[in-house]
């Protein structure tokens, strides 16, 4: 990428920032020292024990527990977090000079993973705010579910409405189940022309709520000159690869089916052997430079992530400092008393810098 953004006049584009845990350490360091303390009075005492094996157990447990103890330490000792610059980037690099990207969304089950949720998935990265005809979106089917491309279908045809409708609008949110869901969506203060549009949007994705969970509940007839013909009789887990373009537009990012090809006497090595197959069907197909890949239940919460990440790509000096970028995460719909603790959301960055 032949620009320049490294103007030594400019502010940075991205930039590392340490955190200050001082008073966390401490406190872990506390803890360790009281583990350490508890080790030793349990070796001291080991001799004069009458349960002499049942003491060593209970020693062995607490060695255990901390080992890992320092290991977390080690791993939390020091934080840093990433912050990116977007309105920055948009004044500096001109938006025809950012790179293609190739979308990847992987599912398996569509009953562990219901299809409703991947299409959200999809929209929420349609809509993103980034030249739609540098985009890509390839998802890649491993339950080779006929519900699941007919699915694609119709969500793209809703998409024609609903990437528009978030552009026009700026809609944060931009996968139609949370958008909707939100109880934040007062409509009265907004223009007549809004309200209008936001019913017409949400009959429509009612309509495609509906189509998918009608065809979840039939069975697909197998017509073979129909577009589910491939999917006739298949097996999920041996049958030829089906790749099927389901979109190619320059005011929308290109839409394509990939249900990998599935043999019983290779092993199909889960979600790696399905970004596998992506980056060699995307190879031929739209060759990005750049590679997106979202699991099929996540959604992408801001419509600037693409520019975000643009701010790690031309942020660096060179091109080869940074190879890979990792999203923060919130997880959404946690339990309430969720006894892993997911109530909180969970947010953590990390780019990891390649030497
Ligand atoms: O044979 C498979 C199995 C899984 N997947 C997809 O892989 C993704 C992750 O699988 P999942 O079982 O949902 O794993 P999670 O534990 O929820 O996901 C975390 O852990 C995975 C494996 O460690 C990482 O790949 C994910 O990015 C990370 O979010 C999902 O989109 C699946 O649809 C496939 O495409 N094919
Ligand atoms: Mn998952």
């Amino acid at each position: 990428m032949a620009v320049n953004t490294q103007d030594s006049t400019c502010l940075p584009l991205q930039e590392t920032i340490i955190h200050n845990n001082k008073t966390a350490r401490a406190i872990e360091f506390l803890i360790l020292a009281l583990l350490v303390s508890m080790l030793v009075y349990r070796v001291g005492s080991l001799n004069n024990e009458d349960h002499y094996l049942l003491w060593l157990l209970i020693f062995m447990c607490e060695l255990w527990f901390t080992f890992i103890w320092i290991l977390i330490i080690c791993i939390k000792w020091d934080q840093i977090s990433t912050k990116t610059y977007p309105d920055r980037l948009l004044k500096r690099v001109n938006e025809t000079e950012f790179p293609a990207v190739d979308i990847f969304v992987t599912t398996a089950d569509p009953i562990l993973e219901p299809c409703i949720i991947t299409m959200n998935t999809v929209l929420s990265l349609m809509a993103v705010d980034y030249e739609p005809h540098k985009l890509a979106l390839y998802l890649s089917d491993d339950a080779c579910s006929p519900v699941t491309f007919y699915a694609l279908v119709e969500t793209t045809k809703f998409a024609k409405l609903w990437v528009p409708f978030c552009k026009e609008y700026n809609i944060q949110v931009r996968a139609p189940f949370r958008y909707f869901g939100s109880k934040s969506n007062l409509l009265e203060d907004k223009s007549l022309q809004f309200q209008q549009d936001w019913k017409r949007m949400k009959n429509e994705y009612g309509n495609l709520y509906n189509k998918i969970k009608i065809a979840d509940q039939r069975s697909f007839k197998c017509d073979l000159n129909s577009d589910f013909a491939d999917f006739c009789d298949v097996n999920g887990a041996n049958h030829p690869a089906i790749i099927k373009v389901i979109s190619e537009r320059t005011d929308l990012p290109s839409v394509i089916y990939i249900s990998r090809e599935k043999n019983p006497k290779h092993h199909h090595h889960y979600k790696a052997g399905a970004m596998n197959v992506l980056t060699r069907v995307s190879g031929v197909m739209t060759n990005a430079p750049l590679m997106l890949n979202v699991d099929c239940d996540m959604y992408a919460n801001n419509p600037q992530v693409f520019l975000h990440a643009m701010c790690m790509v031309f942020g660096y000096k060179n091109d080869q400092d940074c190879g890979f970028v990792q999203f923060p995460q919130a997880f959404y719909d946690g339990l309430k008393d969720d006894p892993f603790g997911n109530q909180f959301a969970n947010y953590y960055v990390r780019a990891l810098n390649f030497l």
